[in-house]
């Protein structure tokens, strides 16, 4: 299963790739000890990359940590399409949740600094998990710059990488990190008992090759995964029957998805997918969803392919159960609608031999 870590070094500076995510089955259950079904796709990455350096410095990106503009309107029409924050509070947040863990976990590390920068081809907020790419692949640098990678267990990363979103007050899961993390195909299971005993889900990595020829339809369109998951995490926390017997059920679907799967029964997993974005509507109400999400949706419907969100929007992961002359109608359509659409490419696990061992230990 382990394939070679997509990390490369130039004498002493440590270059790491995460790819972006899509969520198959059962998300958004995973924000509420539900199960889903992801995986990492080969069409999107950020990449972070650490050079020593005497003082510790945090490079913003050129574009997007954007401060210097050409007016008021460049400045203005720049916040309104992609709000006021860029990847470098990321890269903070992962660097002090590194910190504490290995404080509190007697982890040493060693006096020497470090500068780190990001890049990123990931379109921004649009479900494909852009933020937690630049967090899981910060922390992969932190691990190697340390050389502690051996004392962090797999399981324990998605963790550290969601607190550092928590801490800037993102709400989020842990299925896109756990992906990000493992890389490939996992199975989740976020079980309360287990949660709270292990202080994780439990990860089965599945077999790439399952999976029937997938595509990815995306609008560049922004949307705040933390404001549309707001409203349903209140209701679900004050116990509302409606929300915590839907999310339930759309966890299920992640559970008969894995024997679909695994049995290659695609016309069940199609069935599945559908389901699973009808409930999530049904939740969340199209207006917190946006229409322009819902149309990706719609426009794969159409055509009489299976479709749901791979985040919380922004993207849409598309089965076409009748094969290519489905493929060409749906492009045909994507592209009167104006929407990207392409085939999915999905990464192998990329976990090496040390990151192996800790699953072990
Ligand atoms: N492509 C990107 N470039 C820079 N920062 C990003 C990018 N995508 C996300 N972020 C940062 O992550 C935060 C949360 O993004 P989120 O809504 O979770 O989007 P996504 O669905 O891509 O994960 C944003 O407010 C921003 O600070
Ligand atoms: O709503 C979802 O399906 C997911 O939303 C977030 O992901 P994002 O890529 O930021 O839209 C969240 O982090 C995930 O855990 C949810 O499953
Ligand atoms: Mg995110």
């Amino acid at each position: 299963m382990a394939e070679e870590s997509p990390s490369s070094r130039k004498s002493n500076e440590i270059e790491h790739k995460v790819y972006a995510r899509a969520g198959l089955l059962g998300n958004p259950s995973d924000v509420y000890y539900g199960r889903t079904i992801s995986f990492s796709l080969a069409n999107f990455w950020a990449t972070v990359r650490l050079q020593p350096s005497h003082h510790l410095v945090i490079t913003p990106h050129p574009t997007h940590d954007l401060v210097q503009f050409s007016g008021l309107d460049h400045l203005v029409n720049r916040l309104q399409s992609e709000g006021y924050y860029g990847g470098v509070r990321l890269l903070m947040s992962i660097c002090k949740v590194f910190y504490n863990y290995c404080n509190e976990n007697n982890i040493e590390l060693s006096k020497e600094n470090f500068t780190l920068s990001y890049d990123t081809n990931i379109p921004r907020q649009t479900g494909l998990s852009g933020s937690s790419a630049i967090v899981c692949a910060a922390l992969n640098c932190l691990l190697d710059f340390y050389k502690v990678r051996h004392l962090v267990k797999v399981e324990i990363r998605p963790d550290l990488i969601l607190s550092a979103e928590k801490e800037l007050g993102i709400i989020a899961g842990l299925q896109d990190r756990v992906a990000q993390v493992y890389g490939g195909l996992v199975y989740m299971d976020f079980n309360k008992d287990h949660m709270e005993k292990l202080g994780h889900g439990v990860y089965t990595p599945m077999d790439t090759s399952l999976l029937p020829p997938l595509q990815l339809i995306y609008a560049e369109n922004p949307s705040d995964s933390g404001k549309v998951h707001s409203t349903v995490r209140k209701r679900w926390l004050e116990g509302d029957e409606f929300i915590v017997s839907s999310m339930a059920e759309v966890a299920d679907l992640a559970l008969q998805g894995q024997t679909a799967i695994l049995e290659k029964d695609y016309s069940k997993l199609a069935d599945l997918m559908n389901r699973n974005f009808d409930l999530r509507r049904s939740m969340f109400g199209d207006d917190a969803l946006g229409s322009l999400n819902i149309e990706m949706v719609e426009v794969a419907r159409r055509v009489g392919a299976a479709s749901k969100f791979t985040g919380s929007g922004g993207a849409v992961v598309v089965f076409c159960p009748d094969g290519p002359p489905q493929v060409k109608l749906l492009e045909d359509a994507c592209k009167e609608a104006g929407f990207v659409i392409q085939p999915l490419k999905v990464v192998p696990s990329y976990l090496n031999e040390d990151d192996l061992k800790t699953l072990l230990g």
